[in-house]
């Protein structure tokens, strides 16, 4: 096939008017691919979050409100992380699967209210534990594997009970998917969807979360012996083939943006829903930006979350989800 070239083809005619970009756009961006990450505290009222300019923990009552707002804006779902008060930290992290704990109360709280918008619930120890790792450490400090996991299917059966309707573990263990699914199937929860943190980096980008959850201060090194390493593609695509093949309704990539290629990987390989997570780091490099007057806030927002689309996600975690539905139901 023979194709114009200049000045016959003009590739800038499609994008003279706006009437004509709209109707040449290949992707779009709408509330409905957006995942809202809330903080919940045990505190009344709200806790804003130093390192997060815009974002607070909130208190049962906040947290309905914020699900009200979501609902009311077309965001399908939230994303809950507990600040679990210090007294209740341990080296195990049991607090994880007390069914009374300050996520299974959220989780029944919101479900109450507003019945109608999803809740997606953190699997993983690090809110819970006194070292502040997301699994149980040996004497030398190294995350064990298989011990850990069996907390995170109780932590995993205490969010369902309580109503959660996507279970994500979010600690990178090994198999823990398919120990998750099974207790979920053999405690009746055939509908509880499981989307797994699959490609989880050790990233520079997590700082503001640990200051919300409360773990910055605890953390002892670093997470380098579960997350993964930066350098490594081809690895997520075992990550990701591994928790596909344990049960996984769908899996995610995390950070966002610096990994928008390992999304375009794992959505060519496995065609399967992807979702990104644009972390605190990366919410936190946004605001600095616009608060310095490097861009214009409202633009980056729309421009990276327009990007995860374009990539090939299903959807996306960001602290901007209520900003962004309000920019783009106007
Ligand atoms: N398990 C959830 C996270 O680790 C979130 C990280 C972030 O937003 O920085
Ligand atoms: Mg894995």
């Amino acid at each position: 096939m023979s194709i114009a070239a200049y000045p016959a083809l003009r590739l800038r005619r499609a994008r003279a008017a706006d009437w004509s970009r709209r109707l040449h756009a290949e992707t779009v961006l709408t509330p409905a691919d957006l995942i809202w990450p809330l903080f919940i505290t045990e505190g009344e009222g709200e806790e804003p979050v130093a390192a997060l300019p815009g974002v607070s923990r909130w208190s049962m009552s906040g947290l309905v409100e914020r699900a009200r707002e979501a609902r009311d804006l077309g965001i399908p779902c939230l994303a809950l992380f507990p600040n679990t008060p210090s007294q209740l930290r341990t080296d195990l992290g049991e607090e994880s699967y007390n069914p009374d704990n300050l996520m299974c109360r959220a989780i029944a709280t919101i479900k109450d209210a507003v019945p109608e918008v999803g809740l997606l619930t953190d699997v993983a120890l690090d809110p819970y534990t006194t070292h502040g790792h997301d699994g149980l450490v040996d004497d030398r400090g190294y995350v064990m594997n298989d011990a850990t996991a069996e907390q995170l299917v109780r932590q995993a059966l205490a969010q369902a009970r309580a109503g959660a309707d996507i279970i994500a573990p979010s600690d990178m263990m090994d198999g823990r998917v398919g120990l998750i699914r099974n207790a979920l199937e053999g405690d009746g929860h055939h509908n509880v969807q499981i989307m797994a943190y699959a490609a989880k980096y050790a990233s520079g980008f997590y700082g503001p979360f640990r200051d919300a959850v409360g773990s910055r201060g605890l953390l002892k090194g670093d997470k380098k012996t579960y997350q993964m390493d930066p350098a490594n593609a081809e690895e997520a695509l075992r990550e990701v083939s591994l928790d596909l093949s344990e049960g996984a309704d769908s899996v995610m990539v995390k950070p966002g943006l610096p990994y928008l290629d390992i999304i375009v990987r794992v959505k060519s390989t496995f065609e399967v829903p992807v979702f990104a997570y644009q972390v605190s780091g990366e919410y936190a490099m946004i605001e600095a930006a616009a608060a310095v007057g490097a861009g214009d806030r409202d633009a980056l927002v729309l421009e990276t979350l327009m990007a995860f689309k374009r990539a090939g996600c299903t959807g996306v975690l960001t602290y901007h989800a209520a900003h962004a539905a309000r920019l783009l139901g106007a």
